[in-house]
């Protein structure tokens, strides 16, 4: 299922028109919601929103903390589109699925995609409630060859090999840290190397262990797969993970995850958060690209 389906430009460009047709808002910025954050969406001013089984070619949310919708609207000057929800991996989806909505967004002219999460830690130094700037990520699944980019290349998204050297971009992440200092946040935030593994399970201790031991700072179920998407087409990307839980990595610690307590985590950094990205989305310089 997920090396052959394919998905043609057609069917991106009948999307971004479908959705071109319903509002007038031109999105400059695109922000996905990681789970416990869709409060993010709530910020927009002059909404227009679609459910996702509304908008054709888009697929549907099946995960709880994510709401289904694409919101449309102003957020301090700026045009955004927000999704109140991703897909992943776990859920059944290609990954050429799980990313659609990014290359719709790149056809209605975004030029900057903000990607949340909720992740576990890793790295000691990162706690619950603690906001990981992404520097970097391991894409797993990309390492067995599931990834969006897989099949024919379409070149009028991007290369056929794409570099992801700088895909997060150090302007917006430098940003993100002084406007950190400034919300007096600082002391819960620092950069991390974020990893892609396909879930739904969370990590045995050996795993977390291995993923510790090759410098990965917090591990997630998202977000690498998007941003490569993201790179491929030129979108210019920022990456944030909230850490909601520690990973287990000792055989004597009998803490352990949950998906409600990672949305609680969420619910309790939700204002901090939205006024981290909304301030960063305030100070983003826009070159006004125009679509492919
Ligand atoms: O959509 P994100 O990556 O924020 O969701 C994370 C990974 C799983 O979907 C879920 C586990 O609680 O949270
Ligand atoms: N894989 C993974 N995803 C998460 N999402 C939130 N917490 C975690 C975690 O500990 N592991």
């Amino acid at each position: 299922m997920h090396s052959k389906e394919q998905i043609s430009h057609d069917d991106y460009q009948k999307t971004a028109d479908w959705l071109m047709s319903q509002t007038k808002h031109r999105p400059q910025v695109a922000i996905i919601c990681g789970s416990g954050l869709g409060m993010l969406a709530d910020t927009l001013k002059c909404q227009d929103s679609f459910a996702y089984s509304d908008i054709p070619g888009f697929p549907q949310s099946t995960v709880q903390g994510h709401a289904g919708r694409l919101v449309f609207g102003e957020l301090k000057g700026k045009t955004c589109v927000c999704m109140q929800g991703r897909f992943h991996m776990y859920e059944g989806h290609s990954l050429c699925k799980t990313t659609f909505p990014v290359r719709v967004f790149k056809l209605l002219g975004v030029e900057t995609l903000i990607v949340t999460n909720a992740a576990g830690s890793l790295a000691d130094g990162l706690q619950p409630g603690d906001i990981m700037i992404i520097k970097d990520h391991v894409n797993f699944p990309g390492f067995v060859g599931l990834n969006p980019l897989s099949g024919p290349n379409d070149d009028k998204f991007g290369p056929r090999f794409p570099a992801m050297s700088g895909c997060y971009d150090k302007g917006l992440r430098s940003t993100a840290m002084e406007i950190g200092k400034q919300l007096g946040v600082a002391g819960l935030m620092q950069e991390g190397v974020y990893a892609m593994v396909g879930g739904p399970n969370f990590e045995s201790i050996a795993e977390a262990r291995l993923l510790h031991r090759l410098g990965v700072d917090a591990v997630g179920m998202s977000t690498a797969a998007e941003v490569v998407v993201a790179t491929h087409c030129g979108l210019r990307v920022f990456g944030l993970s909230l850490i909601t839980n520690k990973v287990v990595k000792s055989y004597e610690d009998s803490d352990s995850v949950n998906h409600e307590g990672v949305l609680e985590v969420g619910r309790l950094r939700s204002q901090t958060v939205q006024q981290l990205v909304t301030e960063l989305v305030s100070r983003m310089e826009i070159n006004n690209n125009t679509a492919i």
